[in-house]
């Protein structure tokens, strides 16, 4: 049997070589459509979702019970671990393949199982049990660093031994087309003496990718990189939105509160860890070399280019403002999830992991609007004269990822949020 990353692999469903979906990522999803039957999971391929529960009912995906996929979130499916993630792909990946007859040639089971994505409506995909945001890019770290503090305070000390973070708020993690209200919150700008309380008014985006964990790990133990490894499930899309002049009053000197406990906003599809396996590469060099319990035997980033796009209401299409790659993540997301239980913090089946802002080294490649605009002061241009420094009421942000291989893209689709005014 070809292995399921195999780039020469093509399905019976055609797919265009620009689809975020070929036959080579195959990545997990809840979804319910026109038939009135109740949220259930599925895979992406092409144009369409395979209903994994209508496959399993019918005996061809052996390897699960079928109830684990009549679920509306992942979580049990995840629960029975990297093995059967891995064996259940593979067969999937078979039933899909232009030479397998199975399938294919089963019109009336075809009928059944693809669901034209047209017709879907995507739901979170998991059940998160906990959210914890990183704060791993050196150059969005340092860049921030610059504007609240000042360029001789920019990089804590403690920043290039260990990835810093803070735990956020699983409650509000939303699917992407989930509208996102202006939050309102205790805002004292430099020059006024006492505060407030009224609607942001500094709300900002901040591209990240956020990390699935699939499996626990226990109280009071520790995890070694391949264990950490062996715990993710996969990756998506994530949109830590942020109210940054709520965010500065409010942050010392525990860090982030409210400013980020409002909306965060992750991509319908989990790109398995597996489908990534193609695109790893090493990260930037690390200097100090971390502490023993941080080091890496493998290259554990991964090259996968990253958009951004903002549309005004009054725009026909989003235009991008930026571009970037997950590569230049200084910390990676192994070393996260290794540093998350390193003091015996036990981790949950669908906790979510941010990565931090994704920033790089050139302008075109900043994550954040605060970065953007550095802080307000350059405003971005739109088109027909249009300016933002931060998001207005009716803004749409959207963000896209994807793995280009050869001939083919391994990617996440979008995730996409629009910003309602403050109640
Ligand atoms: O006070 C600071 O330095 C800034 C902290 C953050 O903005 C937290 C955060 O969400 C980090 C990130 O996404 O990289
Ligand atoms: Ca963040
Ligand atoms: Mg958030």
């Amino acid at each position: 049997m070809p292995h399921p990353n195999d780039p020469k692999l093509r399905s019976f469903i055609s797919v265009d070589p620009a689809s975020d979906f070929p036959i080579q990522n195959l990545p997990y999803g809840v979804f319910s459509s026109k038939d009135g039957l109740a949220p259930r999971v599925g895979v992406a391929i092409g144009d369409y979702v395979l209903d994994l529960w209508q496959l399993a009912q019918d005996c061809r995906i052996d390897v699960v019970e079928p109830g684990v996929f009549a679920a509306p979130t992942l979580n049990p499916f995840m629960a029975l671990g990297p093995k059967v993630w891995s064996n259940t792909r593979a067969r999937i990946g078979e039933l899909l393949r232009h030479d397998y007859p199975e399938l294919r040639d089963n019109e009336k089971l075809r009928r059944r199982a693809l669901v034209p994505m047209a017709d879907a409506k995507l739901h979170l995909p998991i059940t998160v049990a906990g959210y914890t945001d990183f704060y791993s890019s050196k150059e969005h770290a340092t860049n921030v660093g610059v504007m609240f503090r000042g360029k001789d305070n920019a990089l804590q000390p403690n920043w290039l031994h260990m990835p810093i973070g803070y735990n956020g708020r699983a409650s509000t993690v939303v699917v992407s087309g989930t509208q996102v209200r202006r939050p309102r919150g205790q805002l004292k700008p430099p020059n006024v003496e006492l505060p407030s309380f009224g609607a942001c008014k500094r709300l900002d985006f901040e591209l990240e990718m956020g990390v699935v964990v699939g499996q626990p790990s226990r109280m009071g133990e520790m995890l070694s990189e391949k264990q950490a490894e062996e715990m993710i499930f996969g990756f998506v899309l994530l949109n830590d939105w942020s109210a940054r002049d709520i965010q500065q009053w409010e942050y010392v000197p525990l860090g982030p509160f409210q400013a980020k406990a409002f909306a965060t906003s992750i991509s319908p599809w989990i790109v398995t860890r597996e489908a990534l396996e193609p695109f790893r590469v090493h990260g930037p060099e690390q200097n100090p070399t971390p502490l023993s319990y941080l080091k890496q035997a493998q290259p554990n980033n991964y090259d996968m280019q990253l958009d951004v796009g903002l549309r005004a209401a009054q725009m026909n299409e989003a235009m991008r403002i930026c571009r970037t790659n997950f590569k230049y993540m200084y910390w990676s997301s192994v070393q996260q999830l290794v540093h998350h239980a390193s003091s015996g913090c036990a981790m949950n089946i669908g906790d979510l992991l941010g990565s931090g802002t994704i920033s790089g080294p050139e302008k075109h490649q900043r994550g954040s609007l605060l970065e953007i605009s550095w802080n307000g002061t350059e405003p971005l241009e739109l088109p027909e004269g249009r300016k933002r420094t931060f998001l207005e009421d009716g803004d749409s942000l959207v963000m896209r990822g994807w793995c280009q291989g050869d001939g083919y893209r391994v990617g996440f689709g979008e995730v996409e949020g629009s910003i309602l005014p403050a109640s």
